[in-house]
């Protein structure tokens, strides 16, 4: 079996932390150990024993003092720093994906500064470039049993679905203290979670659901959900007791499984897409470079020869005596220059020079070429420069 990745995400308390350690020691006593990534540089103890902990990198309350700043900007900056370091974690995990079936990874607490910050994509792209990956989308039952918390908490799931596009299960955590079913309810029955809404209005003394906007956000809402949920699949757990936790299993191999027919064909269909894009934009900049060095268009040479007589100068009459000094003359050495050869065979009455040409187009290959392979490891040179 190929090794798959599991990023946990949830809110703030939904019981990420509580989740790895149940899951860990769940695959320990399968005989299949996972490979443990701990990416929230602000927790103080770690339930489970970690292969790579963003601790060890970046020490948080250093960045805090060093940076000048708060929690979560020093949890950003801390996600920021770790992510340079991308392509040898990625290297890391490659190494092992013959010992290891799983790849679990815990993240911050605070979920915007994982989810929304340019750090977070990059670990999350650079994970799902190099392995099948799915994520794990934590809710605390107890919390989401108000059909308003219940459908904000899905609205949020539903905005990391598109934009990490990547396959999602949803966990709805501490099920020994609240059951899922009300939620496996209201994800498969519209009509069931129209009615629950509408009892929750009744009962906080509010009326007028049906009418007025209010009444039509939460429907067109709770209908764009519907086509939300037919792409989850739901699981029921407890971290503390451990049920639910083989069907978790099995609904990630379902989601790899789909990551592998659906989503890793998307994925490449977007990357080739922007890649395209990229070749046009530098193909029109290498065109646009071109004409304005007037390399193409012979009649702009002529023309800027004609008008030159016109140009109105900067200079004051009598300063240089409207004479722009070029650099040889002021016998400054210059550092860039083309060969003699170049310059011997360059531009003729305004038409392109075949060498300078071949010379643009070589260096804007090179660059197109580099773009294309959009590794963890260019991403991190990149950050790095
Ligand atoms: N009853 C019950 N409580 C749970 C369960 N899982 C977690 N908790 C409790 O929920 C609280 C939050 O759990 P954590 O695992 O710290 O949650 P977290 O999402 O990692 O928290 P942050 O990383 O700080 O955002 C703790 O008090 C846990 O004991 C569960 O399955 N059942």
């Amino acid at each position: 079996m190929p090794l798959k990745t599991v990023i946990c995400i949830g809110m703030a308390g939904s019981g990420k932390t509580t989740f790895m350690q149940r899951l860990n020691s769940h695959l320990h006593a399968a005989k299949s150990p996972p490979y443990v990534v701990q990416l929230d540089p602000a927790v103080l103890n770690v339930p489970y024993g970690a292969n790579i902990d963003i601790r060890d990198s970046v020490k948080y309350k250093k960045v805090m003092e060093n940076y000048n700043l708060g929690p979560n900007g020093a949890i950003v900056t801390s996600l920021n720093l770790f992510s340079t370091k991308i392509d040898q974690v990625i290297k890391l995990v490659e190494n092992k994906r013959d010992k290891y079936e799983h790849c679990i990874i815990d993240t911050p607490g605070q979920i915007e500064c994982f989810v929304w910050s340019a750090s977070g994509a990059i670990i999350t792209e650079s994970f799902a470039s190099t392995f099948p990956t799915v994520i794990a989308y934590i809710v605390d039952t107890p919390r989401n049993s108000s059909p308003t918390t219940f459908m904000s908490n899905m609205l949020y799931a539903c905005s990391i679905l598109y934009k990490t596009k990547l396959p999602m299960v949803v966990v709805f955590n501490k099920t020994d203290v609240c059951k899922a079913d009300f939620a496996r309810e209201w994800m498969t029955d519209f009509e069931a979670f129209q009615d629950a809404l509408r009892q929750d209005q009744e009962l906080n003394g509010e009326t007028g659901m049906g009418s007025g906007y209010m009444g039509s956000l939460v429907n067109s809402m709770s209908l764009m959900l519907e086509e939300f949920y037919s792409q989850l699949d739901m699981v029921g757990v407890s971290s503390y007791t451990g049920e639910g936790f083989d069907e978790f299993l099995t609904a990630v191999d379902k989601k790899v499984d789909e990551y592998e027919s659906y989503y890793k064909a998307e994925r490449e269909r977007i990357l080739k897409q922007k890649e395209e894009e990229e070749k046009t934009k530098k193909q029109k900049s290498l065109e646009h470079l071109m004409k304005d060095l007037g390399l193409k268009d012979e009649q702009n040479a002529e023309n800027a020869k004609q008008e030159e007589a016109d140009v109105l100068s900067d200079f004051e009459e009598g300063e240089n005596d409207g004479i722009v000094l070029r650099d040889e003359d002021e016998g400054v050495e210059r550092e860039y220059t083309f060969a003699e050869g170049d310059r011997m065979s360059g531009e003729v009455n305004g038409k392109s020079t075949p060498d300078l040409q071949k010379r643009y187009e070589e260096a804007f290959q090179k660059v197109a070429k580099s773009a294309s392979s959009e590794t963890a490891e260019n991403i991190a040179r990149y950050i790095r420069q």
